[in-house]
């Protein structure tokens, strides 16, 4: 590796730190609303009417003048019906009342619904049970829910199922959002084999790529396309050129220490993307680098299973938020207990795969970079830095949550 690229080892921190400084939003797009789940509003959505548009009722029941109920008992003559998806305007004279369903409109004069279960019918008449009547009883009203006019959903908001059922109910059809990022992922080395073929001795399933795609789809992030290059500096070269024309952001895997056939460093300097930070203080991914050219971001994740997905979910996942628009970028974080005790005494802070269980926090076995399976069972990651070396069983311990 040249020396250019042998820079100052970065703490964990200041790695973030320069994620958040390089990265720039994606362009904005016009998509359905229907299918623009896990992306970011990227402007205010007004509300183009007011919720409800009518008064509704919220009950199956009658329809009545609340101050005609003067004592419990009274009966009222059935003088009408208004069931949902009732259109006409109908209105209630004082003295009667109306049959009425759940979200149908509760006709002009009327000012409460009594439910069913508080009413005796007979004859034609109902028998209010209920004393007193409050006003707006059971009535919900034009624009209790939001006026029109009014921001429904701010900019900068992310888009879940909720909030694409508040502004579907609204008749919001189209939305301008963050657009997602066209990812590149290039899979170095020689010893990896695809599913399906023979094992033979020095070879091994190759399961980075599958593992991050996996990832990436849970961010909803499906356009990615993948390429394999042997651990040769000019098929390195080749592939990540070819990444770069698309994609707006290029994962790499393996092929970034500082043996004899790690080429990624110096392919992406041949390429000349500029690099930001080349090694973290952390275990596992110290070999992480980061690099940008011309708006795009170059992540060359340490071979390593485990650093690989640590370095993605505490450093390209947040990035990848981030040029998304969105702004609860890293993973959340909350202090709890440790369940057992665990100490270290490297010079690097460090990443354990872990269980949250029972408002407690349990680092797992096989902490090792090349293992998967305490990852195959975490639903988090204890960060611990160096200056929290030793964990007594109950310290509070700083833990990030894996997005599920
Ligand atoms: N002399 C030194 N050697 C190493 C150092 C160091 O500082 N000095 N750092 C170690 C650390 S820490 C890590 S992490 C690894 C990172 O190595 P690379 O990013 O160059 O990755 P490779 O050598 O290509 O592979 C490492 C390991 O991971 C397996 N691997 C790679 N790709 C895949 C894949 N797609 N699917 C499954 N497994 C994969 C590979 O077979 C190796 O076992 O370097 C240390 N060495
Ligand atoms: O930093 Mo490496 O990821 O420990 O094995």
């Amino acid at each position: 590796m040249s020396a250019s690229l042998l820079t100052n080892m970065v703490t964990v921190n200041e790695a973030k730190q320069k994620i958040i400084a390089n990265t720039l939003f994606l362009p904005t797009e016009r998509r359905q609303l229907r299918d623009a789940l896990g992306q970011v509003l990227a402007e205010d959505i007004l509300s183009p009417i007011s919720l409800p548009s009518f008064r509704q009722s919220s009950m199956d029941g009658y329809a009545i003048v609340h101050s005609d109920i003067t004592f419990g008992g009274i009966a009222l003559p059935i003088a009408g019906e208004s069931k949902a998806g009732q259109t006409g305007i109908q209105t209630l004279a004082p003295g009667t009342a109306f049959r009425i369903f759940t979200g149908a409109p509760v006709p002009d004069g009327a000012t409460a619904v009594v439910m069913q279960e508080h009413t005796i019918l007979e004859n034609g008449h109902v028998t209010i049970q209920e004393f007193p009547v409050n006003e707006g009883k059971n009535v919900r009203n034009i624009g209790q829910q939001i006026q029109a006019g009014v921001v429904a959903l701010p900019k900068g908001t992310y888009i879940t199922p909720g909030s694409i059922g508040f502004l579907q109910g609204m008749g919001v059809e189209n939305v301008s959002v963050y657009r997602k990022p066209k990812i590149g992922l290039l899979v170095t080395g020689d010893e990896l084999l695809k599913t399906g073929e023979p094992l033979v001795h020095g070879k091994i399933y190759e399961s980075n790529s599958a593992m991050l795609i996996a990832a990436l789809k849970q961010e909803h992030i499906t356009d990615i396309e993948v390429r394999y290059a042997a651990d040769d500096l000019d098929s390195t070269i080749a592939a990540l050129t070819e990444l770069s024309v698309d994609n707006d952001v290029i994962l790499a895997t393996g092929g970034v220490s500082v043996g004899d056939y790690d080429f990624v460093g110096v392919a992406l300097q041949s390429i000349q993307a500029e690099t930001v930070f080349y090694k973290v203080r952390q275990k596992p991914g110290k070999p992480l680098l980061f690099a940008k050219k011309r708006g795009k971001l170059f992540f060359a994740l340490p071979g390593n299973p485990a650093s690989s997905l640590v370095c993605y979910y505490e450093y390209v996942l947040p990035a990848l938020r981030l040029i998304t628009g969105r702004r609860d970028a890293f993973l959340k974080t909350l202090k709890l207990p440790a369940k057992y005790a665990y100490s270290f005494n490297g010079e690097r802070d460090e990443f354990l795969k872990a269980l949250v269980e029972g408002g407690a926090v349990i680092p797992l076995d096989g902490q090792e970079s090349f293992a998967l399976r305490s990852f195959a069972l975490a639903n988090a990651i204890i960060y611990l830095p160096m200056t929290q070396n030793v964990v007594a069983e109950g310290d509070l311990v700083e833990v990030h949550l894996l997005p599920f």
